[in-house]
């Protein structure tokens, strides 16, 4: 079980809150000037993946500091626990087993007394086998022809992993379309069905619980669709799969228990994209390729079981961001990658680190008094330099980020790489080397302003610097790098889970919205006025009422 402690009465929190009034004041740029090793010091090459992290506020005493909080706070048990089967997600009386949906050495887990390895191995032997039935053409529709698109419905951790994957792995597709349905709103399945054909149609329908309202609205307007279309009912057989938890709710849908794909409890939603869950990626790139997405994720796995903390990368990062967010109060984390494959990686972590560590109750029961989890978000460079990256470079706001670039592009078309990748060690570079006020008189002398010109624009152009970032520098982005960097994404926030004493794995913050729209729900569905709620809420629901 994970332990009750308090981060901030830990002596190395305390030496932390000391070191930072002298680190506060550091100047990266010096640091680098003392230190011709700082970067060698700073960084971590894992397999085709390279973090320099030497572009942060950081001395080597910060770093043993925060490595030593992390041993206070009890990370090495904490790592044994989760990987050991304990049911750490205690709110939900649950283990934590993702990492064993990629267990490729397939040594036993064993949970309740029971190896979970068996279970695992079947449902991927059977999303082989059905991947394979369709890639081929094997699979028919009710019409005896193949299947070419794929329509996954599903929300939350049921959607984001697959769709972050199949757009970043695109140059591993197969001929199979996927296509993603996750909004209730009327127009996502609208606009998708308008794209495909039910002859040739699977949908997937994906969700844990198998309850949650967007998708099985979804769902049912998807299979009223085919039906208007393919009539018969005994027809839903070919052109409907389920990926659930929910044996019994799949089969009241309609869909046979031979077409559902099972996970179990011990995988969060977030989490899930190694499940069954993944089965839309396994379509999309093939199978193979799906294996080799575990395989990375095991390979990360591997690495922040057995690695020292120091050297450690999950840990490493994880505990880079404690420093900002708990001593430089840095309230936000930018995940910027320079890959266009890679559009929904940022989105994709939002889900996974703000629903894991957006709590403000601790291990014990009780309101922390200090920061947990950062805001995240991101878009693709070079896209984000021309939008917020001025707030990142000049703002009041100190935004931590994260730089992320393979070396080997997918499309090496004339010079396009090369630019990008001159952005993107431009801006690491410039955000830690800022632009001094000596620097920008000279440049506005030599384009021949006047003393008087030079005074009154010189402190717009002044970039302080001193702004920290990683930069993670892959090969090329392939299933197994992509599958070690998720899992190294996803280990950082374990990690910052419990430093910050949270329990990382349950979401109950996402309740009370769903129940009060269950509530509201039968309100709308008839043109009385409404006086239940608050006078705010009754005045918008009335309005409606009246504008629709
Ligand atoms: O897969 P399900 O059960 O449909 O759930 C989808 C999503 O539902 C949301 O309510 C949860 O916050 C997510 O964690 C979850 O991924």
């Amino acid at each position: 079980m994970l332990e009750n402690i308090n981060p901030t009465q830990t002596n190395a929190w305390k030496a932390l809150e000391k070191h930072f009034e002298e680190a506060k004041n550091l100047e990266m740029k010096n640091l680098f000037a003392e230190d011709a090793d700082r970067t060698n010091k700073f960084s971590v090459k894992f397999e085709d993946i390279f973090v320099d992290y030497s572009k942060n506020i950081i001395t080597e005493e910060t770093k043993s500091l925060l490595i030593d909080l992390a041993k206070e706070c009890g990370l090495p048990k904490a790592i044994g626990s989760m990987f050991g089967a304990e049911k750490i997600n205690q709110t939900e009386g649950r283990a934590v087993l993702h990492t064993a949906l990629r267990n490729r050495s397939n040594t036993p887990v064993v949970l309740d007394g029971q190896d979970v390895m068996p279970d695992v191995n079947a449902v991927l032997e059977q999303m082989k086998n059905f991947t394979e039935k369709l890639i081929s053409g094997e699979w028919k529709g009710y019409t005896g022809k193949a299947i070419t698109d794929i329509v996954n419905i599903g929300i939350g951790g049921s959607d984001l992993g697959p769709v972050m994957v199949t757009e970043a792995l695109k140059p591993y597709k197969t001929h199979i379309n996927a296509h993603f349905v996750s909004n209730v709103d009327g127009t996502h399945i609208a606009e998708t069905l308008k794209k495909v054909d039910p002859e040739t149609t699977l949908f997937i329908i994906a969700s844990k619980t198998f309850t949650t309202q967007e998708t099985m609205t979804n769902a049912n307007s998807a299979k009223s669709w085919f039906l208007e279309a393919a009539k018969d009912e005994a027809n839903v057989a070919k052109h409907f799969v389920a990926l659930s938890t929910n044996a019994k709710s799949v089969s009241e849908f309609g869909i046979a228990t031979e077409n559902m794909f099972g996970f179990w409890d011990w995988v969060g939603g977030r989490y899930s994209l190694w499940s069954a869950i993944g089965l839309p990626i396994a379509c999309s790139i093939g199978f193979d390729n799906f294996i080799e997405l575990l395989e990375g994720a095991h390979a990360m796995d591997k690495h922040f079981q057995n690695e020292e903390l120091e050297s450690n990368l999950p840990v490493i990062l994880a505990m880079l961001g404690v420093w900002y967010n708990n001593f430089f109060g840095a309230d936000s984390h930018s995940i910027l990658p320079y890959d266009q494959y890679m559009h929904r990686f940022a989105a994709y972590f939002q889900q996974g680190d703000m629903e894991s560590n957006g709590k403000y109750v601790d291990r014990g029961g009780n309101p922390v008094d200090y920061q947990t989890g950062p805001i995240i978000w991101g878009e693709p460079g070079t896209n984000g330099q021309h939008a917020f990256y001025q707030l990142i470079h000049q703002g009041t706001k100190l935004i931590p980020s994260d730089f992320i670039a393979p070396a080997q592009s997918q499309n090496p078309i004339g010079d396009h790489h090369a630019k990008l990748m001159s952005n993107f060690f431009a801006q690491t570079e410039a955000l830690m080397m800022g632009k001094t006020e000596e620097v920008v008189v000279a440049e506005l002398e030599k384009a021949g302003k006047s003393a008087d010109e030079i005074a009154a624009l010189k402190n717009f152009k002044i970039f302080e610097g001193n702004r920290p970032t990683n930069s993670i520098l892959v090969k090329k982005v392939t299933p197994f790098t992509l599958g070690a960097l998720v899992a190294m994404y996803e280990h950082k926030i374990f990690v910052q889970g419990v430093i910050w004493n949270i329990f990382s794995f349950d979401q109950w913050g996402v309740e009370l919205g769903k129940q009060l729209a269950n509530q509201i729900l039968p309100e709308l569905q008839n043109d009385e006025t409404v006086s239940s709620h608050d006078a705010s809420t009754n005045t918008l629901i009335n309005m409606f009422k009246e504008m629709r």
